[in-house]
């Protein structure tokens, strides 16, 4: 090895490390023998690239850096001070990026090294201005499989990597606890087409056997993080159904073979029981006639020539033969060490429902029912995962569970399970991809929503069920998104009990519900790219994206209409994620954006009018008038199909006024009065007011200004601290934590009550002359903070939200939730420690008759107290 010197200038070589040479100096005399080098913007000592190179194919895992978001504003500081939220938070060297897994066929090596090369992992993921002169470095990288032993010269040769070898099964292991624990829908169950998630405790998942099916299979007892014993093997793995299929039925690929399994009808080559015992069951033993007797028994006729026997069902029996083996013998094992869980990964599985299907019917079949198979998402990245973690600091072992959010990118839909191709360098690139996929013609169509699959069989003994067509291989491939971390995310401090929470309200799993979901977004298609094309100034290019994101999201909505729990369990709340995600995938960053502030300033016109409407009343109504005051203003909602044909028939006002005059109680759900005597106590008895209330506010225009603000305005008047919580991101014409500033700024201008609060909380800085960061000391009012609930979506779910909004929490004895997204089809069912109020206009007639047997334009006004 000629550098060795690079690999102790770093310390121990198990502690490898990638340099960015940006800005490199060298310091001192230029013309000694040896100067040393500055490496200014060289910061954290970490790596960016993890290899499994195993005997068929080659995983790979990378990560990325977030452009930095976190613009650190004014307003995000003034939040830090207020609340006091740790600001030594533990430094994750990791902290905003992306774990991303693609694999490669070990034979064509090259296309790794090309990957690799183009991507620029080899050196630090493309931070360097540096090129070639990096293949003189000795960058060290995690890698283990046999292959990190063989091609270990390879790689430092083509690309100046040098591989620091893990241990396979140790990897296998640490990747397969992290999954276990760290992922929320990782594990499930495949029973006769139907899968179903998993939810495993991280306290007690130990002990369990991991079955890996590679080319060969491991077995392996894990006891705890870093415990295990590999007990038993089999060389009668993937690669045999690969090898032993091809020479069989000269397929092209693994796929190729799979695909034809679907085809085939194993009765042709199998001897069944019933084929001994003259078509009767062996019922004495506890054998049907359909179960196999003897796999490729039938085979063996006189009557039939080699060439009568069919790829199909050669392809099927091998296949069968193969998951019943390994199946078997994993039951055994586990049997022998009394393991009651057996978890299944490799690539042999494919996410391929039939594979599952069998091995769960032979766990069953010889456990007599006492044991289950599961499976892993991440099946075959187990052993790539775990070379990742073995860099000591990434402190990825240390991220758990709501630190993590799995992205699916526009590819997911087609190359979900495929090796992979040339990588997508830009946002140009992806969208001529779109474009090539999804062949000619720029009209927008929405998907057609599409009948559900049935299930490639029983996986039983029986014959397929419904054969072939239904479920090409490539449609059961299970997905893998890209791994966003996200170390500031926190659990909502003020759930009852986070183990019960399900922020979904409505069940996907029911195929009339998915149906009805997938039809109202794909008919809001066309009307949203139309907006998010003008928002971007209706640009040719603007178009074009355009396009490419309704291509791009449609391709997710009939990839999840075949397959819903292709990206793990299906939520309302995903989906609605995801139209938002997609946008900024095409770099829509704003699509509702003119419509908001068309709102924002009509509203803010009639608010002096309304606050001296209010100021008239008397306590008891101005209370009541104000939650009809959210209730009503609450119509405007861009992504209800129902208000938006209502847009195209009045002013904002006088769409509000309308609706304010229509409300009626009692409500569909009407706790207003329990609410009330919380509030104003009944009689001479005057309850304290809430120490600090948290306002989950909903759509921008009169939602806030109209609905929202005023209420906080009366809690701020009754002495309760108000917490404006807004999303992070955009998503429909929701108002975003951003934004609201500026909009207090303008009501306070129209209100004492608002302003005073607003520079209490060190709003209003900008307007001051005040130092910045020190709100008046001797203001008399409570303060008015905004704080960013850490989501881009127009739901909420609370297992994952922002640092500042659980620090926010921790003195907050009220929650108050508004609106659709974030009220009712997340979190209506939701209990939590404090007071909760949750408002909203239910602007969907399906939801209204299912949920709460009422109507479109319904209220519900539900308020539940701690207890
Ligand atoms: N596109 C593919 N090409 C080849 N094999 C595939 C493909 N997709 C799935 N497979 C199956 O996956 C198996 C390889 O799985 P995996 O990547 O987990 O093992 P490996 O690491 O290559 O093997 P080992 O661990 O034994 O060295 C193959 O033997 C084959 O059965
Ligand atoms: C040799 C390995 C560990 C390489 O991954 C794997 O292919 C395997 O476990 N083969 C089975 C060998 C046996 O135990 O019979
Ligand atoms: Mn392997």
């Amino acid at each position: 090895m000629a550098h060795t010197g690079n690999s102790s200038m770093h310390g121990s070589s198990s502690r490898p490390q990638l340099l960015d040479l940006s800005k490199a100096e060298i310091q001192g005399n230029v013309e000694e023998k040896y100067p040393s080098i500055l490496l200014p913007n060289q910061s954290h000592d970490i790596s960016y690239l993890a290899l499994d190179i195993g005997g068929s194919l080659i995983k790979l895992m990378y990560f990325s850096r977030h452009q930095d978001q976190s613009t650190n504003d004014k307003r995000m500081r003034n939040v830090k001070n207020r609340l006091g939220f740790p600001s030594n938070r533990r430094s994750y060297p990791i902290l905003g990026g992306r774990l991303h897994f693609v694999k490669f066929e070990t034979t064509k090596i090259n296309e790794c090294l090309d990957f690799i090369y183009s991507k620029r992992l080899h050196f630090g993921g493309g931070e360097s201005r540096y090129s070639d002169s990096s293949t003189e470095l000795n960058v060290v990288i995690k890698a283990t499989g046999g292959g990190a032993h063989k091609f270990a010269d390879l790689f430092k040769e083509r690309l100046g990597l040098i591989l620091d070898k893990e241990d396979e099964m140790s990897c296998l292991v640490a990747g397969a606890n992290f999954l276990l624990k760290a992922i929320r829908h990782e594990a499930f169950t495949h029973m006769e087409g139907q899968k179903e998630f998993v939810q495993i405790d991280p306290n007690d998942l130990f002990p369990y056997l991991l079955v890996n099916i590679g080319s060969g299979v491991s077995m392996i007892k894990v006891d705890g993080d870093g415990k295990f014993e590999r007990i038993s093997g089999t060389n009668v793995g993937g690669g045999t159904y690969w090898g032993l299929g091809r020479l069989l039925t000269k397929c092209e690929s693994f796929d190729e073979l799979l695909e034809l399994s679907q085809k085939g009808d194993n009765r042709n080559t199998d001897m069944l029981v019933g084929d001994i015992y003259g078509g009767m069951d062996y019922a004495k033993i506890g054998l049907s006639a359909s179960t196999i007797a003897s796999s490729f028994g039938k085979a063996t006729s006189e009557k039939k020539g080699l060439e009568d026997y069919r790829p199909e069902d050669i392809s099927l029996s091998l296949l069968r033969m193969i998951s019943y083996n390994i199946a078997q013998i994993a039951y055994l094992n586990a049997l022998r060490f009394g393991l009651k869980r057996i978890f299944f990964g490799g690539f042999f599985i494919r996410g391929h429902a039939y594979t599952m299907d069998a091995i769960s019917f032979a766990i069953h079949f010889w456990s007599n029912g006492a044991a289950q198979a599961m499976f892993l998402r991440h099946e075959g990245f187990l052993g790539a995962l775990g070379a990742f973690m073995s860099y000591e600091k990434h402190g990825l072992d240390d991220l758990m569970v709501h630190q993590l959010v799995e992205r699916f990118p526009m590819g997911a839909p087609y190359t979900g399970g495929n090796i992979h191709g040339p990588p997508l360098r830009d946002l140009n690139e992806k969208i001529s991809w779109m474009e090539k996929f999804l062949q000619k013609g720029t009209e927008i169509t929405a998907p057609v929503p599409m009948t559900r699959p049935g299930t490639t069989g029983l996986g039983g003994f029986e014959v397929p069920l419904s054969k072939g067509s239904i479920l090409r291989s490539d449609a059961s491939a299970l997905n893998v998104g890209v791994l966003h971390l996200v170390p500031t995310l926190e659990v909502f401090p003020l759930l009852a009990d986070l183990k019960m929470y399900e922020p979904n309200t409505i069940d996907l799993s029911d195929p009339n519900e998915l149906e009805y979901w997938f039809k109202i977004l794909s008919e809001n298609l066309p009307d949203l790219v139309a907006k998010a094309v003008a928002s971007e100034g209706g640009t040719d290019d603007a178009k074009r994206r355009g396009d490419a994101f309704a291509r791009a999201f449609s391709a997710h909505l009939t990839r999840l209409m075949e397959e819903p729990a292709a990206y793990g369990k299906l939520g309302l709340a995903r989906l609605l994620e995801m139209r938002e995600e997609c946008l900024r995938e095409f770099h829509f960053f704003d699509a509702y954006i003119s419509i908001k502030q068309r709102e924002n300033e009509a509203s803010i016109a009639v608010l002096p009018d309304l606050l001296m409407e209010l100021d008239s009343l008397d306590e008891e109504t101005r209370l009541l008038t104000l939650i009809e005051g959210v209730l009503a203003a609450n119509i405007f909602d861009w992504g209800s199909r129902a208000c938006v044909d209502l847009y195209l028939k009045g002013t904002i006002i006088e769409i509000y006024r309308m609706s304010r005059n229509k409300m009626q109680r009692p409500w569909r759900v009407d706790d207003f009065d329990v609410f009330k005597e919380r509030i104003l106590g009944t009689g001479d008895k005057k309850p304290p007011p809430h120490r600090r209330a948290l306002l989950f506010v909903d759509n921008s225009g009169a939602d806030i200004v109209l609905g929202m603000l005023p209420l906080a305005r009366e809690l701020l008047r009754r002495g309760t601290e108000v917490v404006l919580v807004a999303n992070s991101l955009p998503a429909l014409n929701d108002v975003t934590a951003m934004e609201l500033p500026d909009i207090v700024a303008e009501a306070a201008k129209h209100c004492d009550i608002l302003r005073r609060a607003a520079e209490s909380g060190g709003l209003l800085v900008d307007a001051m002359s005040t130092t910045l960061d020190s709100p008046r000391e001797n203001s008399s009012s409570v303060p008015l903070m905004v704080v960013e609930n850490g989501c881009g979506s127009p739901c909420i779910d609370f297992r994952q939200v922002s640092s500042e909004l659980a620090a926010a929490a921790k003195d907050a004895d009220l929650i108050i939730l508004e609106g659709m997204g974030r009220a009712l089809h997340t979190n209506l069912n939701a209990q939590f420690k404090c007071d909760a109020l949750k408002l909203a206009m239910v602007k969907n007639q399906r939801f209204a008759e299912k949920l709460i047997k009422g109507n479109i334009y319904d209220c519900i006004c539900k308020y539940e107290p701690a207890n």
